[in-house]
């Protein structure tokens, strides 16, 4: 997949192609529902296909009294962008000035002249230009006038409600990792490096990896099965998000204790990327360490018996 970071970076002779725009923050379901779809009209009509997105997210830019943390950040998108087979993605810096075009200028300056669009897919919910003003009938109605065509879609459905980022989001933020799977097609994951936890683990519980400090969304505090990769090797793993209250002070972390452990060396930079399969339970407060102790050794049985499941009807979410 190409990818193109500005407009100026689209070579002259770019298109015409089929194009799909969204924030597409997760690519989930629907979003390659809609992306395949592109791909399959752009093969048939000999011509490119191309996702059309936006960095930083606009929620940021436009509300960034409100925090908006991401599902995917930019380059896990784009990672995940890769695998739906689109031939390239355009990501137009999203700033003040790109958020008051009207969606005549959009569709004109950006859809037309610049990436000479032939074909525009969406899925009927999209809305577009300064204030989010125009929606789908407006696009079909600037592709007329214009000289493209829109092709609008249902939103796909999954468990009787659409699928959709902020959908993701809420279920995330529950802590019910394994619909947000379902919805995603694939676990939700986080992408980071090691950071040095205060040793009580390997002292009074067990040995943890501490991910370093991340911004973007994490499923709400509690114990979960997962699965983390250090550099290209996964290893099956029970994890804690949260503020460890049995022993004292609040300090948020994450931290992974590895079932099936060998000996690694783990430096500041090893990329760690840290899949949640399933909620066990909420963090609690335990009257001591050695009551902590007795409940990840259940956590961890559980876990065991998760992973000796895998693969049965029993996992699949
Ligand atoms: C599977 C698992 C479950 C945990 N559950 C809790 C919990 O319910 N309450 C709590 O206070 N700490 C919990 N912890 C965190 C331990 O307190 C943690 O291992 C210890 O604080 C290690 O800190 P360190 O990494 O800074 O050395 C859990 C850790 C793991 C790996
Ligand atoms: N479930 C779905 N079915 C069909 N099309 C969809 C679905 N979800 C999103 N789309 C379409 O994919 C494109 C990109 O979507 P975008 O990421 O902007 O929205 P979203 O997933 O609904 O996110 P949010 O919940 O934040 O609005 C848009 O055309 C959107 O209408």
């Amino acid at each position: 997949m190409k990818i193109f970071h500005t407009l100026a970076q689209l070579p002259p002779d770019f298109g015409p192609v089929v194009a799909t725009i969204g924030n597409f923050d997760g690519v989930h379901c629907g979003h390659r529902w809609v992306i395949d779809r592109v791909n399959a009209r752009a093969r048939s009509l000999g011509l490119k296909s191309l996702a059309i997105t936006f960095d930083p997210h606009p929620a940021r830019v436009l509300r960034p009294e409100k925090p908006h943390t991401l599902i995917t950040p930019l380059a896990q998108k784009l990672e995940q962008l890769a695998t739906t087979g689109v031939d390239a993605t355009l990501v137009l810096p999203f700033t003040l000035d790109l958020s008051h075009l009207t969606a005549e200028t959009f569709a004109r300056e950006i859809l037309r002249d610049a990436v000479h669009v032939r074909e525009v897919h969406e899925g009927e919910n999209f809305r577009f230009g300064h204030g989010a003003a125009a929606d789908i009938d407006s696009l079909e109605a600037l592709g007329r006038e214009l000289g493209f065509a829109v092709q609008c879609y249902a939103p796909q459905i999954l468990r009787r409600e659409a699928i959709s980022s902020s959908r993701i989001r809420r279920l995330l933020l529950a802590g019910d990792v394994s619909q947000a799977r379902a919805l995603l097609g694939r676990p939700f994951a986080v992408q980071s490096t090691p950071h040095s936890g205060r040793g009580y683990g390997t002292r009074y519980t067990v040995p943890t990896i501490n991910l370093a400090p991340y911004g973007e969304l994490l499923p709400a505090n509690g114990v979960y099965i997962t699965s983390l990769k250090v550099g290209k090797e996964e290893f099956e793993a029970v994890t804690n998000v949260g503020n460890r209250p049995t022993f004292g002070a609040d300090s948020f972390t994450v931290e992974s204790h590895i079932l099936n452990f060998h000996p690694l060396e783990l430096t500041a930079e090893a990329p760690l990327e840290l899949a949640f399969l399933h909620r066990l339970r909420e963090e609690r407060r335990f009257p001591s360490p050695a009551d902590l102790l007795t409940q990840i050794k259940k956590d961890v049985g559980k876990a065991q018996r998760f992973f000796s499941l895998r693969g049965t009807d029993l996992n699949r979410s």
